[in-house]
């Protein structure tokens, strides 16, 4: 059952480990994107293969007439011919205009296409892997890497298809003119390309690793730009601005030095291979030269032969380019499929069938739990959260009560036990079912890209405006919306940055209004209301909480006071649960205890006085906390 936990990590973006990038390797990724997305770009491709023949052919073709230009006008004079070489020369011209825009147009709307299938199909992806895949990965990061990598899907397909289908086909056609027009000569040219071969695949070697490392480092820095630009409230208060350029500055230069090297390695081919075909050039001239003159032989062949082998070195250094080139597009493409072949989690198990929620009850039996193997954080915990009532979760920080609402939702699945709603286990029914019947309020209320309205909305889909309108009166923020300049269609700023927090917090509120669900679950904000805000969530909330169930993780003494039932949790057991009068009952308990000892103020309660009503003395330390109580009013 164990599931998304920090196990993704082996999957996990940040390994630093170096690719053991085989040269087939190449092949295999370009066959998987082409299986998986080719089909649909057959007639595109089949265009774009046309238009990239007809610019090889005509290249050639260019280099071929140069023998009749040379043998016929020139030197046989013949002046009838004139025309005809010219009128062919340039339809070639024009040929090849028209093809290279033809195949660059195609080949463009082919790779933006593809760019847009893998933003979908990543995006797709990342919604369906589980909790543990986000707790190992930074959001901005992710990001930045999608972003640099998604590109290389593109460059991968659209450089095998230029270099095979143009300059592969080019390379042929002008090497089969040079072998008809001097077999010995184009031997001697073609000495160059074994060591041009073994140049590239050295280099290839070398970019290979230092690739890998610039993607990952660039995402890390983008990364890190983001979150800082994210707690700039934060990194101002602490004034951290100079400790964070600097760091930003570290990383800065890191990615210069690793693009200095990616430019050094990569860049090294040019001097290479204009150094072999300087070497060619000047060889076929030399030897050229010497049968011009001693043989007197007449310039034509030669001049077409020349001609072809330098229009041949423009393909040919393209070649040797593109496999450096494609080298890099296959690392980026390679990242985009480590994300892809994650495995989602908590996927819903065979058969699963929909919760059908008739009271609500939820029931956790006997659940133990661990974030990683050897680190229990839940231990064998029972307790029923009655159909209808208020259950409140108090317990120390860190004593795993998040941890509790993450499981009833099946952000993890639990390792050994069950959760179950009305008698329906939660890891036998769909998870969409499932997260329908409940409606969450976090403690950090999240605002999304949009307007009130719509972040409202996210609660249920199908909410009319109305009912929208209702959900926010009901939880207080009505008034606060008609005021913002365009009211409900009052775009938010990122994570609401322009509300306060007590009005984010009843956006959230109302959100869960909307969904409507018979299951509730509460994280308590305690931070950012004041007073009067903080009541009147408090209100909303009241509202909401009537006939449903609902599990609270308490951090105000009224909540746990008021509640039906409380859970008290120590280190991941369940301490004690009663009602708040039961529990004082017993002095010698943990809740008790820590009430007395911290006078309402422990078990990361929060004092809110003007709330608390004060429940009857049951037991000597329920004076004690009357006393916190009474002193509140
Ligand atoms: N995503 C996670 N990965 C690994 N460990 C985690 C994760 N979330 C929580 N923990 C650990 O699990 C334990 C329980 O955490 P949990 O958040 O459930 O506590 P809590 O009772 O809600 O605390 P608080 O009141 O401070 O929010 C802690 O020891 C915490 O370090």
């Amino acid at each position: 059952m164990r599931g998304a936990r920090p196990k993704t990590r082996n999957g996990s973006l940040n390994a630093d480990k170096a690719p053991q990038t085989k040269s087939r390797e190449i092949a295999t990724v370009i066959r998987r994107i082409l299986a998986e997305n080719g089909r649909d770009y057959v007639w595109h491709y089949v265009f774009a293969i046309v238009c990239l023949v007809a610019v090889a052919a005509t290249t050639a073709f260019t280099a071929w007439i140069m023998r009749d230009v040379i043998n016929e006008i020139f030197y046989r004079q013949r002046g009838d011919l004139v025309a005809l070489i010219c009128l062919s020369l340039f339809a070639a011209f024009v040929i090849r205009g028209l093809a290279t825009y033809g195949q660059a147009v195609t080949l463009a709307k082919i790779g933006n296409n593809l760019v847009a299938r893998y933003q979908r199909r990543l995006f797709d992806h990342l919604m369906r892997l589980g909790m543990g895949f986000y707790n190992d990965t930074r959001s901005g990061r992710l990001a930045a890497q999608i972003n640099e990598n998604v590109n290389g899907v593109r460059d991968l397909l659209s450089m095998t298809l230029t270099s095979v289908a143009r300059d592969a086909v080019s390379l042929v056609g002008l090497i089969a003119v040079m072998v008809v027009q001097d077999p010995f000569l184009s031997l001697m040219s073609l000495l160059i390309g074994p060591p041009l071969i073994y140049a590239v695949v050295y280099l290839m070697k070398r970019l290979r690793r230092a690739t890998r490392e610039a993607v990952q480092i660039n995402s890390r820095l983008i990364g890190a730009m983001q979150e800082a630009t994210q707690g700039i409230a934060i990194v101002k208060a602490f004034t951290m601005e100079d400790v964070l350029s600097r760091r930003i500055s570290e990383l800065v230069s890191a990615a210069e030095q690793r693009a200095n090297r990616i430019a050094r390695v990569s860049e090294r081919l040019n001097p290479i291979a204009e150094i072999l075909a300087g070497f060619a050039v000047s060889g076929v001239i030399a030897y050229a030269g010497y049968r011009a003159t001693v043989a007197g032989e007449p310039p034509g062949t030669i001049f077409a032969f020349i001609t072809a082998l330098l229009l041949a070195y423009d393909p040919a250094r393209r070649l040797a380019r593109v496999q450096v080139g494609m080298e890099r597009a296959l690392v980026n493409a390679r990242m985009i499929y480590e994300i892809l072949d994650l495995e989602p989690q908590q996927g819903d198990s065979a058969g699963a069938t929909a919760l059908h929620v008739k009271n609500g009850e939820v029931r956790f039996d006997a659940i133990r739990f661990g974030y990683a193997e050897d680190a229990p954080v839940l231990r064998d915990l029972s307790f029923v959260a009655a159909a209808g009532k208020t259950t409140a979760i108090v317990g120390a920080s860190g004593a795993g009560k998040s941890t509790l609402v993450a499981l009833l939702q099946r952000f993890y699945d639990v390792d050994a036990g069950t959760i179950s709603v009305d008698g329906q286990d939660i890891s036998k029914v769909t998870k969409k079912s499932l997260r329908g019947a409940i409606a969450y309020v976090s403690q950090q209320p999240y605002l999304f890209e949009g307007t009130i309205r719509d972040n409202i909305r996210y609660g249920r889909l199908d909410a009319t405006d109305g009912e929208i309108e209702q959900a926010a009166g009901l939880a207080a923020a009505d008034e606060f919306i008609r005021q913002q300049p365009q009211g409900y269609d009052t775009e938010v700023g990122e994570n609401g940055v322009t509300l306060s927090g007590g009005q984010r917090q009843r956006l959230s509120i109302a959100r869960a209004i909307v969904r409507d669900a018979p299951i509730l679950l509460l994280d308590e904000a305690t931070s950012a209301l004041d007073n009067e805000s903080e009541a009147r969530v408090q209100q909303a909330l009241g509202e909401i909480m009537q006939g449903r169930t609902t599990i609270v993780i308490a951090h105000r003494l009224s909540t746990v006071v008021n509640a039906d039932h409380i859970v008290v949790l120590e280190e991941g057991r369940l301490a004690e649960q009663g009602t708040h009068a039961q529990l004082l009952a017993d002095a010698d308990g943990v809740y008790a205890r820590f009430h007395r000892l911290q006078g309402g103020h422990g078990l990361g309660l929060v004092d809110d006085r003007a709330e608390v009503e004060e429940p009857a003395p049951q037991a000597p330390e329920q004076g004690r906390g009357r006393k916190t109580a009474r002193s509140k009013a």
